[in-house]
């Protein structure tokens, strides 16, 4: 019996040892594997529920043997289900980084219902449809959650207690092909985690979060890189008339004209002329243009007294008694109008006219130079003179007051009559000693105004150019378009220089053009 006792014991203690060579290299095995699958991804606890129906099985040899390693899809369903607190726990495999990962991926409302529902989900090819055809990779994921199972098995009870996994054939090991294609996927649907997740869920989601935004940015770069302007051929707005493309035919037009005429405005061309030395000095000291009061004041011009530039300095009195030309003294009588050229009356005193466009300031003149105002009507309308009116300066001279030519308020016949009784009195009047043209110096001569020069050049009539209103402008455009003028008809033969400026206004030149005009009555024979 000893001999049989002790045999017995020895035969025990070698099957036990047999036992634990097997177990020993089953552990040896899975260390093995999980050494080579998982790459060192599944770092993290897994937890694996049951020992059976979890993706392991016993074969014949009592070697424990993944379910579903013939790469068929496998299906796991939760052996219980607790509820505590209100919240569903699903008993499932695996709950590894990369689980959750694509777990998120799939997410999915859809999911979880399914999930509640029936308790069961696809283990393997659960995430998407797409994924089917990476078969190949879905085969080696496969391995890995298999081996995960068999780290949770292991782990899971030490721990005793399991809580919600989620298992899902995606592992870590993804290729890049793989991500991006879960990008597209993901695109669609917002990714949401259901189930309740512990911290490393949270980092995965963090890392995944992140992941994903970065593809997002990714996404977004691409499409901004990818963004074209659109350029409408037929907008001209935005484009430089160099940049090639076909520009409108207007446009090209005007760009050859600037190219071939680079002509100054007219404003710029005034701007331009440099009147003469002599010009300047008499716009200075007739202190002609516009000038501010004080500086009347300071040259002992009497400001409150009506055309004080036409008084004396420092004189208070302004009677035409003081006026230096005895011709003007007269009292300036009106004593004929004419409509027509037979109605003028018998040329018995030398005669000065004046003419000009309306509004120029004719009226005007003729009140300054004799310093009687009201004598002959001024209005600020033009045409107000319709009629050659005829004033006498005592018995020596004769003022003629013309009606005025363009612009006026009456009809077109009216004013066509004006001029053509306006032509024939200039270029027949016998008497006529000069003819004072008016210029407004602001807006200088007009086609009319060339049209009467033609035709007193013609008919060899004596003109004057005086430019009207100087007090609008800047003295340096009033010599400027003295100078303009003096230039454009220096070539004319019945053209009397200078060109007077005054100001029916201020009074300023006023004297100067008594002057002159005075000498045309001292040696006017009849
Ligand atoms: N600032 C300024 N205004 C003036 C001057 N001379 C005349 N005026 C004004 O110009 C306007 C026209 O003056 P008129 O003397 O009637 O002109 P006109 O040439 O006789 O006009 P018609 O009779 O219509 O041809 C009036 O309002 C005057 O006050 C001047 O030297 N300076
Ligand atoms: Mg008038």
């Amino acid at each position: 019996m000893s001999t049989e006792a002790s045999l017995r014991g020895k035969l025990s203690k070698k099957l036990k040892l047999a036992v634990n060579t097997s177990n020993n290299s089953k552990k040896g095995k899975a260390q093995a594997r999980r050494k080579n699958g998982l790459k060192g991804d599944l770092k993290t606890k897994e937890f694996q529920s049951g020992e059976q129906g979890n993706g392991w099985e016993f074969d014949e040899g009592k070697n424990m043997k993944p379910l579903g390693s013939n790469g068929r899809k496998k299906r796991i369903y939760a052996q219980a289900e607790q509820k505590t607190d209100g919240k569903v726990k699903s008993y499932l495999g695996t709950s590894t980084r990369a689980s959750r990962k694509a777990a998120k991926k799939v997410n999915s409302d859809e999911f979880v219902k399914e999930n509640t529902s029936d308790r069961s989900m696809w283990v393997s090819n659960a995430t998407s449809q797409a994924k089917r055809s990476s078969s190949s990779k879905i085969k080696i994921t496969k391995e890995k959650v298999q081996l995960s199972n068999a780290k949770g098995k292991a782990q899971g009870k030490e721990m005793g207690k399991i809580e919600s996994v989620m298992i899902d054939d995606s592992g870590n090991g993804l290729s890049k092909k793989h991500r991006q294609h879960k990008a597209e996927l993901s695109k669609g649907k917002k990714q949401k985690v259901v189930s309740p997740l512990n911290s490393t869920k949270g980092k995965a989601r963090d890392k995944t979060g992140l992941d994903d935004d970065l593809e997002m940015q990714d996404d977004q770069t691409k499409k901004k890189k990818k963004r074209v302007i659109r350029i409408d051929p037929y907008d001209t707005s935005n484009k430089r008339l160099d940049d090639g493309i076909v520009i409108d035919g207007s446009v090209k037009k005007k760009k050859k004209e600037l190219e071939e005429k680079p002509e100054m405005s007219k404003n710029a061309q005034f701007r331009a002329i440099q009147p003469s030395p002599s010009i300047l000095s008499f716009v200075e000291d007739n202190l002609l243009g516009r000038r501010r009061l004080i500086e009347l004041k300071r040259a002992g011009y009497n400001i409150d007294l009506s055309a004080p530039l036409d008084n004396v300095p420092f004189s208070t009195s302004s009677e035409r008694e003081r006026i230096e030309e005895n011709i003007f003294r007269n009292k300036l009588e009106f004593f004929a109008a004419a409509k027509v050229s037979s109605s003028f009356p018998p040329p018995n005193l030398p005669e000065i006219a004046f003419a000009g466009r309306s509004n120029v300031g004719k009226s005007s003149l003729l009140n300054s130079l004799t310093r009687q105002w009201g004598v002959v009507r001024v209005s600020d309308k033009p045409g107000l003179t319709q009629t050659i009116n005829f004033f006498k300066l005592g018995s020596k001279l004769c003022l003629v007051d013309l009606p005025g030519y363009g612009f006026a308020y009456a009809k077109e016949e009216v004013k066509e009559a004006w001029e053509d009784l306006v032509k024939e009195y200039v270029s027949t009047r016998v008497g006529l000693r000069r003819v004072c043209l008016l210029i407004d110096t602001k807006w200088g001569m007009k086609p009319r105004d060339h049209e009467l020069i033609e035709l007193m050049e013609r008919s060899q009539t004596k003109y004057q150019i005086c430019l009207t209103k100087t007090d609008v402008v800047f003295p340096i455009d009033v010599a400027r378009r003295a100078m303009q003028i003096e230039e454009s008809l220096k070539e004319n033969k019945s053209l009397v220089q200078p060109v007077m400026m005054v100001s029916s206004k201020t009074g300023a030149g006023i004297r100067s053009l008594r002057t002159v005009l005075s000498k045309i009555a001292r040696f006017a024979k009849l």
